[in-house]
């Protein structure tokens, strides 16, 4: 530990009161926000509360075993079909969050003399799964398709199966990956694509996520949660019927772990609603961090995700305190979460910041913008 803050890496929980839409408390000062992933503020939309609260009321706190056993509740499978139909997939498998999915997933389809090519900086939940893989890992360099090209070209031979993973956006950067080129370059050597889109369910392709602004793309495993734009927990994977039905035989993190709460299904269901009749809610977490990055002359954002980098993690804290001295909320991200030399301030956009606060923002960060 004291090794760890000696290097500022260092992490420390401080316990922050959600209040209401973007404002949240923390050290008994109010700040607004720009580090939550509730992108819709639907975290806090009555109409989500109400029907989380009905059915904690009606099933209880908890699903109260797993779902292969007792806690299969009713509401998951309307909430599978829900999603399946938003993806264009036959269907889908609820888990109990998305660490729990990519953890499970992953493993279920590849193995010893199987391959992963997953993008360097695809979510942790990714490498995890494929550490419990036993797959030969390899990353390829982000975003770039000549590497992922070269490294299939070159290693599918090898492999008895071969599994492509990616993030739709990335929860670090905030840009997107090029599901149209991935795609291609998977059929073409007989590889499954995962596409973990966490961040853009709700705010890209009209709410149905990255893969809608590719609609050439074939994704085999599009897996995503409930816990940024939907404002809930828990999480998804939508596929083949047949796939399906496989990670519900034997994925462990179905398995082995208990159901998610019945609420979390209802709220996520609530949020879906909110999603398919709102679309200028769903527009505007782009649009806020569009007026951001518009503001500061930095290149448009493609999602609500904006990232500033600063390089060492002391600048990335400094920066942080700054904001934070001028009620502005922006958590620095130091490693191992993003690469070494790429601490930042990671600024999440939502619906419900007024424009001010968007403004004020882009005025608090332009004297780091130099550093
Ligand atoms: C891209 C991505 N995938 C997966 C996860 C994990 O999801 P969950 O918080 O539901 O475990 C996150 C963040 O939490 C994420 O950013």
């Amino acid at each position: 530990m004291a090794e760890l803050e000696a290097q500022s890496l260092r992490r420390t929980l401080k316990p922050t009161r959600r209040i209401d839409g973007v404002w949240v408390e923390r050290g008994g000062r109010r700040y607004v926000s720009f580090s939550c992933n509730d992108y819709l503020g639907l975290s806090q939309h009555p109409q989500v509360k109400a029907a989380a609260i009905a059915a904690v009321e009606a099933y209880g706190a908890g699903a109260g075993a797993s779902r292969l056993v007792t806690g299969d509740h009713p509401l998951f499978e309307r909430l599978e079909a829900r999603l399946a139909a938003l993806k264009g997939a036959e269907a889908a498998c609820v888990f109990g969050s998305g660490y729990l999915a990519n953890a499970g997933i992953i493993p279920t389809f590849v193995g010893r003399g199987d391959l992963i090519l997953a993008d360097e900086l695809a979510h942790a939940c990714i490498w995890a799964g494929a550490k419990l893989a036993g797959a030969e890992t390899i990353a390829f360099r982000h975003n770039d398709m000549e590497d992922l090209a070269a490294k299939l070209a070159a290693l599918r031979p090898g492999a008895r199966r071969a599994l492509v993973a990616t993030d739709g956006v990335f929860s670090m950067d905030g840009d997107i990956a090029p599901l149209d080129q991935i795609s291609r370059l998977c059929r073409a050597h007989d590889a499954w694509l995962l596409v973990d889109d966490a961040h853009g369910l709700g705010v890209l392709g009209g709410g149905a996520g990255t893969a809608r602004l590719f609609p050439e793309a074939h994704v085999d495993l599009q897996m995503g949660t409930f816990s940024k734009a939907l404002g809930g927990y828990g999480a998804y994977v939508c596929a083949s019927a047949a796939v399906i039905d496989f990670i519900k035989t034997r994925t462990r993190t179905v398995i082995y772990t208990t159901g998610l709460p019945p609420a979390n299904a209802a709220a996520a269901l609530a949020a879906l609603d909110i999603i398919a009749a709102e679309p200028e809610r769903v527009a505007a977490p782009l649009a806020k961090a569009r007026r951001f990055t518009a503001a500061l002359g930095l290149p448009p954002a493609e999602s609500a995700v904006v990232p500033i980098l600063l390089g060492e993690a002391e600048t990335a804290l400094a920066a942080a305190a700054d904001l934070e001295a001028q009620g502005l909320l922006a958590v620095a991200i130091r490693p191992p979460t993003v690469p070494a030399g790429t601490a930042r301030l990671r600024l999440a956009f939502s619906a419900g910041h007024p424009d001010e606060a968007v403004d004020r923002l882009a005025q608090a960060v332009r004297p780091w913008l130099s550093q």
